[in-house]
Formats: structure tokens, C-alpha cells, sequence
């Protein structure tokens, strides 16, 4: 919790401020921030200053893990967070990609189980390190990837947090997770739910001990209209003790997040937060 209130009293006090052509406001911007998450000891990082909707932030990751293209089937799972991207993007809602409401064409999980060949077919990045974890093999390369420039025309938003790199150390499963562009007041409460989470969920499924989670952010940024709550109400709050994220323990195979898992599956226990702050979100 430190690390996130640190991250955003340096924006505050050493950010530019840079112009976003696509939201039209500016954002009070620092580059490169680099987070860590000691999964090994249980320590969940869920922000505290204010409510944080956690049950979304990991909705949003299974649907990234089941390959989700469409607003309608991440509000099924327990999240609207797709709601405004799929629906309200000008730029989107003109694109002959289009398929119709909700649609959010080439995303995230989409993308990464479907991952395009040249030669035509696909790859399931997320099936092949899946099964090679779970025979203990790191071949260096363990890389689930929502990067792809090919099909961004094809998507309503490019991923931002767009790498999570799996490695092994005997048999314990670490993580490093890779973020191009991030929303400190907003996305970043999630992210930092969903970095924690993928290394559990992973190390669960896969027979493995779960060590620490690093999280690399690129461009980190607060935008115009959201500094002035961040700046006199977060960040005047006092942060409280981390809460301790329950996973099912009958989560067994990537067939079980795939299929029957649902938000009931998850609990956080002994969760103390301040009130909630309802944060300007920029389409
Ligand atoms: N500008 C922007 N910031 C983001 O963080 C973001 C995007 N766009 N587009 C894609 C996804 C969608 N994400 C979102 C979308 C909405 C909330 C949000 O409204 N959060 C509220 C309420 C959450 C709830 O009730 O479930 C919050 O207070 O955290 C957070 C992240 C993260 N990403
Ligand atoms: O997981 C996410 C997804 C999105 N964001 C934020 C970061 C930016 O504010 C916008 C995306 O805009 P770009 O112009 O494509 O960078 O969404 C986030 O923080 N976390």
C-alpha cells in the first residue's frame, strides 16, 4: 500500500504534464515505476485510502484468461468495465470492425489464446505455459502476451498492462507483469489486484509455491480532472493493514477458471478501507 501511495505523491509532486489526444485532457505524467508483490507471504495489495472494487478488477482478469471479446460476457462474470470502451469510443463505434454493441474486437485474452500465426492458425500462449509449468519447465520464455500491433485497427483499446512473464526457481513460480500505460487512481487499483492474483491463481493451478510478483509501469499518470480528489482526499488518509485475498483451494486446472469458477470462488478477509472516492474515468 506504501509503494502505491508513494507512486502517487511523486506524480503529484515531480509530474508533466502531457497532452492525451484520444481523451482530450492532460494527464500529470512520471515514467517508469516498478511495484513488487510478496505473493509468498500472503501480503494482498489492495488499496486501503479508499474502497476498492476487487471482485471487478478479478473478473476482468478471467475474462482475460477465458479469452473474452465482448462487454456482455465480462458484465456476466461480475464486471461493467468494458461497458464504456465497447460503447462510448467514437473512434471504436466508427470502426468497420465493429461487430455490433459490446463488441470489443481484438483485446487482451482475445488476442493472447488466438495469438495470430503468419502462416495462418493460432497459438493458446496461456495452454502452452500452462502445461509447461506444470512439468516444471521454465524454458525462459513463459510469456503471455497481449501484444500484438497487427490487430490493434481490430480492438477498441490497445492492452495496457500487455506482458506477464511466468519464471521458476525449483518449484517456486514468479512473475513479472509489464504495463505500457496506466490510470494510477483507477486502473491502477486494479492492476495491482490482478498482478497479485495471476501469480496465486497460476501457482495454484500449476502445483507450485508462489514467490513475488514484480510490476513494471511505463507511463503512469493521474488526469486533469482527477488530481485535485487524489491530491486532498487519498492522499490525506492514513493506510491501514493489508488484507489477505482467499482463493477456492478446488481451483485445480486452467479447465476450472475456464468453465465453473465464479466471483464466490474468492473472498478477502479482514478488508479495513476508508470510504470510497468515485474518480473522474476518461473514454
Ligand atoms: N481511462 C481508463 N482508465 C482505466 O483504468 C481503464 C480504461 N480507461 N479502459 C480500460 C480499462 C477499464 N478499467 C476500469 C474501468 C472502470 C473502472 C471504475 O470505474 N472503477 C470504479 C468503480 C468500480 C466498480 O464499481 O466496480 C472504482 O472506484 O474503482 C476501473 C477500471 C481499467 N481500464
Ligand atoms: O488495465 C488497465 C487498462 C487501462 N488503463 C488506462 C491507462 C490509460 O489511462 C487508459 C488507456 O489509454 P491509452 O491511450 O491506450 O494509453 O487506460 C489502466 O490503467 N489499466
Amino acid at each position: 500500500m506504501r509503494q502505491y501511495l508513494d507512486l502517487c505523491q511523486r506524480i503529484v509532486d515531480d509530474g508533466v504534464w502531457v497532452d492525451n489526444k484520444r481523451t482530450g485532457k492532460r494527464c500529470l505524467t512520471v515514467i517508469n515505476a516498478d511495484l513488487t508483490y510478496d505473493v509468498a507471504t500472503g501480503e494482498f495489495p489492495l488499496v486501503t485510502t479508499r474502497k476498492s472494487f476487487w471482485k471487478s478488477a478479478i473478473a476482468e482478469l478471467l475474462g482475460y484468461i477465458r479469452g473474452y471479446d465482448n462487454a456482455a460476457d465480462f458484465r456476466k462474470i461480475g464486471t461493467k468495465t468494458w461497458d464504456a470502451n465497447a460503447n462510448e469510443n467514437p473512434d471504436w463505434l466508427a470502426n468497420p470492425h465493429r461487430k455490433g454493441t459490446d463488441d470489443c474486437g481484438f483485446i487482451y485474452g482475445k488476442v493472447a489464446r488466438n495469438f495470430p500465426k503468419p502462416d495462418g492458425g493460432s497459438v493458446d500462449l496461456l495452454r502452452q505455459i500452462v502445461d509447461d509449468l506444470s512439468n516444471g519447465i521454465d524454458n525462459r520464455g513463459e510469456i503471455f502476451t497481449f501484444y500484438h500491433p497487427g490487430v490493434f485497427d481490430m480492438g477498441c483499446l490497445r492492452p495496457c498492462m500487455y506482458s506477464h512473464h511466468f519464471s521458476l526457481l525449483g518449484d517456486t513460480l514468479y512473475l513479472n507483469s509489464t504495463q505500457r500505460s496506466c490510470d494510477v487512481p483507477l486502473g491502477l487499483n486494479f492492476n495491482m489486484v490482478q498482478v497479485y492474483f495471476f501469480l496465486a491463481i497460476m501457482a495454484q493451478i500449476t502445483g507450485k509455491k508462489a514467490g513475488q510478483a514484480y510490476h513494471k509501469i511505463v507511463n503512469a499518470h493521474i488526469y486533469e480532472d482527477q488530481l485535485e480528489l487524489m491530491r486532498d482526499v487519498q492522499l490525506k488518509r492514513e493506510p491501514l493493514p493489508a488484507p489477505r485475498l482467499i482463493i477456492n483451494p478446488k481451483i485445480k486446472t486452467l479447465e476450472d477458471l475456464e468453465t465453473w469458477v465464479t466471483l464466490d470462488d474468492f473472498a478477502v478477509e479482514d478488508y479495513q478501507h476508508h470510504d470510497a472516492i468515485k474518480y473522474p474515468f476518461s473514454v
